[in-house]
């Protein structure tokens, strides 16, 4: 079937393009897919155009809106363990962790559906007499939404849901690595009725079909979640139309401990922080900056522990971490790995692929602890998004903040203390988008999501994350103009 939904139709694209997707833990074909091009970009974003200027969504009611979304989410979880299972499948990812993506897209779209008609705008009391005056919210219009591989399906979600609530049109655009569950889910739109060219898939890579959705004249809206570098990229683009922008980076993210934490539950949640997914995530605790007091103790367990984590396929019943999602990026990792050995951090751990014909032909990575690091190093400044951890060590709560700011990324950091008070002052003083304080990881449909600093520009997720989607008008009647003659004017 072919793989590409423009105007509502699944098309093929244009130029007979196709890529195979691999399954990571193997490197076996999990499938063939389309692979667009600019002119089906075009094509998206016309028909995205049209269905957003002259099209039904925007006459929509919010109420409808808010119906169809919860249309969505009931379709989502009617397909949770299918869904789960190609995005694991996609990923590498466990089920156990993509069935629990697809509760939380589940609950994003049920969030946004309730919140679509919900907030029209406020009146103003302007002091003026015979004045109504009025703010309203409206859709901006047609927004590119492009998603990273790591968690698919739900980084689009989290675009998606707010972006349709608001009344815009969307040309959507998964990574090429793992586009599988993506097309799921534009099936289950198409089955809630979404009318034809509010939402349009495009496959392929980020340089084919990544940069045209950004520069577009069409597009009103980029919305984007990946590396660094690319969102520079998208960023400088966006500006040449002052196109609207949101970007959701990456980050180095500091888990702080100090000496008075609970030690059972800080080892088991620094172990969660940093190797869940692989250390394939945006807000992997993959800095531990930990008292120097506690330190040796701390990481005799956390290495201890590590050493037991069960690598295997995400399918497989009992493995806890699966595999890199692909050769490219295990290379990548291995880099940083090399780079750390080189600029003297003592590896205690891993540093290298697991032996076993089961891993053979995978992309994976044992999980690795790298002790005595420093500020300075490679390893601790820049985001290495695999199962990598550093540990520096503090003496004092000064030291402990400086240290967990030292970062260009800003996205989120953990603190572990049994003092509230200073958890509640360390968590103040970090410059970061989120802080967990005795937790490491959660995230809520409720709560705004997003970075300082360098992991991005505006918010996902909560109010915000809908502000994102609109257009912000006042309105203003006099309600009895006449004549003001300011300009009385004069005999030439
Ligand atoms: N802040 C967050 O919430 C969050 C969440 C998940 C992932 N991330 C970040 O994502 C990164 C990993 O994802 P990735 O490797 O897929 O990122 P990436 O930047 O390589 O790619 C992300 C997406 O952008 C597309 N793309 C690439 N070049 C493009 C271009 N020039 N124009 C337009 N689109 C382009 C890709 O095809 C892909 O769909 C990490 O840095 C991670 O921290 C951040
Ligand atoms: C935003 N989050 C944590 C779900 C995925 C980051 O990679």
């Amino acid at each position: 079937m072919p793989d590409l939904y423009i105007n509502g139709k699944w098309v093929d694209a244009a130029g007979g393009g196709t890529r195979t997707v691999l399954d990571p833990a193997n490197a076996q074909p999990l499938a063939e897919v389309a692979e667009a091009a600019s002119e089906d970009v075009d094509a998206a974003v016309r028909a995205a155009r049209e269905a957003f200027d002259a099209g039904p969504w925007r006459s929509t009611t919010a109420a409808e809106r808010g119906d169809y979304l919860r249309t969505v989410a009931d379709g989502l979880q009617e397909r949770r363990g299918e869904l789960g299972r190609i995005e694991s499948l996609d990923t590498g990812k466990t089920v156990a962790e993509a069935e629990t993506d697809v509760d939380d897209i589940t609950n994003v779209f049920r969030y946004y559906a309730d919140m679509a008609d919900k907030d029209a705008g406020r009146m103003v009391d302007t002091g003026v007499p015979n004045s109504i005056s009025r703010v309203v919210y409206e859709p901006i219009g047609v927004c590119s939404l492009i998603a990273p591989w790591n968690y698919p399906l739900l980084q689009m979600s989290w675009k998606l849901a707010p972006a349709l609530a608001a009344g815009n049109t969307c040309v959507i655009k998964p990574s090429e690595v793992t586009p599988l569950a993506t097309v799921e889910l534009v099936k289950i739109i198409e089955a809630a009725g979404v009318p034809a060219g509010v939402v349009n898939l495009v496959l392929g890579d980020g340089p084919g079909v990544g940069a045209p959705m950004t520069s577009h004249k069409g597009v009103d809206m980029v919305s984007f979640t990946g590396g660094l570098e690319t969102g520079k990229r998208i960023m400088a683009t966006a500006a040449a139309d002052v196109k609207n922008i949101a970007l959701e980076l990456g980050g180095k993210n500091p888990n702080v401990v100090f000496a008075d934490a609970d030690f059972d539950t800080a080892v088991d949640f620094a172990l969660n922080a940093v190797f869940f997914h692989s250390g394939q995530v945006c807000s992997a605790g993959a800095r531990l900056i930990i008292e120097e007091s506690l330190k040796d103790r701390f990481v005799d367990e956390l290495v201890e522990r590590a050493g037991k984590i069960k690598l295997g396929r995400g399918q497989d019943e009992g493995v806890e971490v699966g595999p890199m999602v692909s050769e490219q990026h295990r290379d990548k990792v291995e880099g940083y790995i090399q780079s750390a050995l080189d600029e003297g951090a003592t590896l205690r751990c891993g540093g290298k692929r697991p032996e076993g014909d089961q891993y053979r032909d995978g992309y994976f990575l044992e999980p690795t602890v790298f002790d005595d690091c420093t500020r300075e190093m490679t390893i601790v400044r820049e985001e290495v998004f695999g199962p990598v951890l550093s540990v520096e060590t503090f003496t004092s709560e000064e030291e402990a903040i400086a240290l967990a700011n030292d970062t260009e990324y800003g996205l989120a950091g953990g603190v572990w203390t049994s003092d509230a008070s200073r958890g509640q002052r360390v968590a103040g003083a970090l410059r970061h988008g989120t802080v967990w304080i005795n937790d490491f990881h959660p995230y809520v449909p409720q709560a705004e999501w997003g970075g300082f600093g360098k992991s991005g520009v505006g918010r996902e997720l909560g109010h915000h994350g809908l502000d994102e989607y609109r257009e912000t008008k006042h309105i203003w009647q006099n309600t009895a103009p006449e004549p003001m003659r300011w300009f009385q004017g004069e005999e030439r």
